[in-house]
């Protein structure tokens, strides 16, 4: 938990970076990769004015500061930072798939931020609320008793 919030608060420790809603916590039981503990996940909704690639190297970085140590493919690690979407933009670069080529199938991604973002629409797949209307929730365990404070 103390890592989502520090990445939290990094992410936005830099300029270009301003706030706009985040997410509650939600344990979520893993999806793909080796038998691990389950997850924490959460969405932040923000504006930027940097481009898609340097926020790119940002999530990165910021993962890199809190001691991601993976060794397997989507196995066990500290802290991943996902870019979801960026506006209506579409990238098929491999450094940058927009929007992430995963996240309309993900109920750990969509449950979050329905919360966060009632009207959200996932550019290519349509609301947020349809695409969840068609997915298994029964991984995703709100967790009241957990929650990130905003970025300052
Ligand atoms: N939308 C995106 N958000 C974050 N990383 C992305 C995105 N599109 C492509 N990547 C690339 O994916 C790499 C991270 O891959 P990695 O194997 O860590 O994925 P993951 O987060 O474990 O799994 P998944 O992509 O399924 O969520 C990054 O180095 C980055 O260049
Ligand atoms: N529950 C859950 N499962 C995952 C997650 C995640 O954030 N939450 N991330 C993955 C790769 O990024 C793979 N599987």
């Amino acid at each position: 938990m103390d890592y989502l919030q520090s990445g939290l608060d990094a992410l936005f420790d830099a300029p270009g970076m301003s706030f706009v809603a985040l997410s509650p916590v939600y344990e979520t039981d893993p999806v793909g990769g080796p038998s691990q503990g389950a997850f924490l996940n959460a969405v932040v909704i923000a504006e930027s004015s940097l481009d898609p690639r340097t926020l790119l190297d940002r999530a990165l970085g910021v993962e890199d500061a809190f001691g991601r140590v993976r060794k397997e493919h989507w196995g066990p690690r500290t802290l991943d930072v996902d870019i979801i979407m960026v506006g209506s933009l579409m990238s098929d670069e491999a450094e940058l798939i927009l929007p992430h080529p995963r996240a309309h199938e993900r109920a750990f991604v969509l449950v979050p931020w329905a919360q966060a973002d009632a009207s959200a629409v996932l550019p290519g797949r349509g609301s947020v609320a349809a695409l969840l209307a068609g997915l298994d929730q029964s991984g995703v365990r709100l967790r009241a008793d957990l929650s990130l404070e905003p970025p300052l």
